[in-house]
């Protein structure tokens, strides 16, 4: 749409360019040249009259994308945070932002010298991606197809309003420059399928030539073809089809004699997807002695403010501790981290780099920051009876749509000579303790591939395990990861607990007496 009033535009501003340019010729010595004059006047005003009417339509046209955008917007104010943390309007307000701003900002300096005024900075292209990618992580762990989610519906839930064809063919298009092919496929089919002749925003020559190519990237050459030809029925002029046809039909040719090469190795974490789910049930025999309990006995503390304790594994100790810390507590703790939040890192001191294993967003809070803060510490030795002068400042983190953490240890392992975390020179991360600072609405578990066991965030619990054995050696069943939170925003508190000063802390949790 954009494109075909550009096409308008264009020649008339060159035209109007050229007019202004012939009067520079001398008519004023002759009657004749002069009645020239006239008529060029005459075609002046015939050429302002048609420059005023495409800008009538240009108006028009703004006009009415201002108020799509503006519909849209209102729909996302309606009900903020439900709109930005429901993976498909997140993926579209981004999509908006970077790929339609960015058309009309272009479509508007083309001629009339208004400019965008924007305070703050527009997402990127990058944004978009990073989004893409999620949706298909999603799509990954929690098993949605396309067509499910393009109806509204993410599980159980129904939400937001149904997608229409061009974004669905959007959403392919990004997954597909991404590599995600398995999903940009699903999405392409659906947009097809969606498809109508008053479709606006995208050709089904687009969309057939979308599934071409994504149908090739997944060795479905036979079913590429097939959408090729269709295109060039079409449209038999259609350049990317006259382009794709031969090379999909030698793949047929080579696929027959050949056969696929093996699809690359996926990485596994057993357990991890099934557990994000809660589709994972642990042996009964491994649940059985299990208990909910008040944990009152051990310290001081304790006795007079016992804390409910749910014992979620015996080796590796893990529980989680309910209602340890309180809504308003919380409020304060995320005021104060809210602007020094910036995105996560993995590795240690010496080499800390951005990744996609780790897509959350954390700010570090000093006990000296706020009272609240100091509090949290406190209780983080009353709960666990481990010395906090080992501890490091409280990690607050916050995981957006598809944010995540695969699964990892949160201990280090040292090269040969060297000690674990130099920075904080106190030895290893005996334990971790995590407060879950929000709900979640769908996803966002902490889960133990190995050993089974899965946390769904609670505002206000809190969950706590050693990551070393007594004798100090790493425990590799601790590996935990974040799933990708589906639906809602995720917001956590790290305590980690080092060794030092710990040596005649570390209780036996289960039988203080042992
Ligand atoms: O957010 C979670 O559930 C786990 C976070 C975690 O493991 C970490 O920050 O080290
Ligand atoms: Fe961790």
């Amino acid at each position: 749409m954009v494109d075909s009033v550009v096409k308008k535009l264009l020649p008339l501003a060159i035209g109007w360019w050229l007019c202004f340019h012939h009067v520079t010729a001398e008519y004023y010595s002759s009657v004749e040249q002069m009645r020239q004059l006239l008529k060029l006047e005459d075609s002046l005003i015939a050429s302002l009259g048609h420059y005023i009417k495409l800008h009538e339509q240009k108006i028009e046209f703004l006009t009415r994308q201002r108020d799509l955008l503006a519909k849209e917007l209102k729909e996302g104010q309606k009900h903020e945070i439900a709109y930005v943390s429901n993976p498909v309007s997140a993926f579209l307000l981004a999509n908006r932002l970077v790929t339609e701003w960015e058309r009309l900002r272009v479509f508007m300096d083309l001629d009339v010298g208004a400019k965008l005024q924007n305070n703050t900075a527009m997402p990127t292209s990058e944004d978009v991606l990073g989004v893409a990618e999620a949706m298909a992580r999603l799509q990954d762990i929690y098993q949605l197809d396309a067509r499910q989610m393009a109806s509204g519906k993410l599980l159980d839930r129904k939400l937001g309003r149904q997608l229409k064809t061009a974004e669905c063919y959007e959403i392919g298009n990004k997954l597909s420059s991404t590599g995600n092919h398995r999903y940009a496929l699903g999405w392409l089919r659906e947009s097809l399928r969606l498809w109508t002749t008053e479709s606006p925003g995208v050709s089904k020559v687009e969309v057939m030539n979308g599934l071409s190519y994504v149908l090739a990237q997944l060795g479905e050459y036979e079913e590429a073809l097939d959408f090729t030809n269709k295109v060039l029925k079409l449209q038999p002029d259609n350049q990317l089809a006259l382009k794709s046809k031969e090379p999909i039909a030698k793949w047929i040719e080579y696929k027959k004699q050949h056969g696929l090469p093996p699809p690359p190795p996926q990485a596994n974490y057993g357990h991890y997807p099934s557990l994000c789910r809660g589709d994972y049930q642990r042996p009964a025999k491994e649940m059985a002695h299990l208990r909910c309990r008040y944990e009152h006995s051990r310290t001081p503390f304790l006795r007079i403010a016992p804390l409910k304790l749910e014992e979620m594994s015996h080796d590796p100790f893990i529980v989680v501790y309910h209602e340890v810390i309180s809504t308003k507590e919380i409020d304060t703790i995320l005021q104060i981290s809210k602007p020094l939040l910036h995105r996560s890192m993995v590795g240690d001191s010496q080499k800390k780099e951005v990744s996609k294993t780790r897509t959350s967003n954390n700010g570090w809070l000093d006990d000296g920051m706020h009272a609240v803060v100091r509090r949290i510490s406190m209780r983080t030795g009353d709960m666990t009876d481990l010395a906090m002068s080992a501890a490091e400042q409280l990690q607050v983190g916050n995981y957006g749509v598809g944010g995540h953490y695969l699964p990892h240890h949160d201990y280090a392992v040292p090269e040969e000579g060297k000690q674990a975390y130099p920075d904080v020179g106190k030895g290893n991360r005996i334990a971790t303790v995590m407060y879950y600072l929000s709900d979640v609405d769908i996803g966002g578990a902490t889960v133990f591939p190995e050993i089974g066991v899965g946390v769904f965030p609670r505002k206000g619990s809190a969950i706590f395990w050693y990551n070393l054995h007594a004798n100090g050696t790493t425990d590799r069943r601790t590996l935990h990861g974040a799933c990708p939170v589906l639906v809602g925003s995720k917001w956590v508190a790290n305590k980690w607990i080092h060794e030092h000063g710990q040596e005649f802390r570390r209780p036996c949790p289960l039988n203080p007496e042992g």
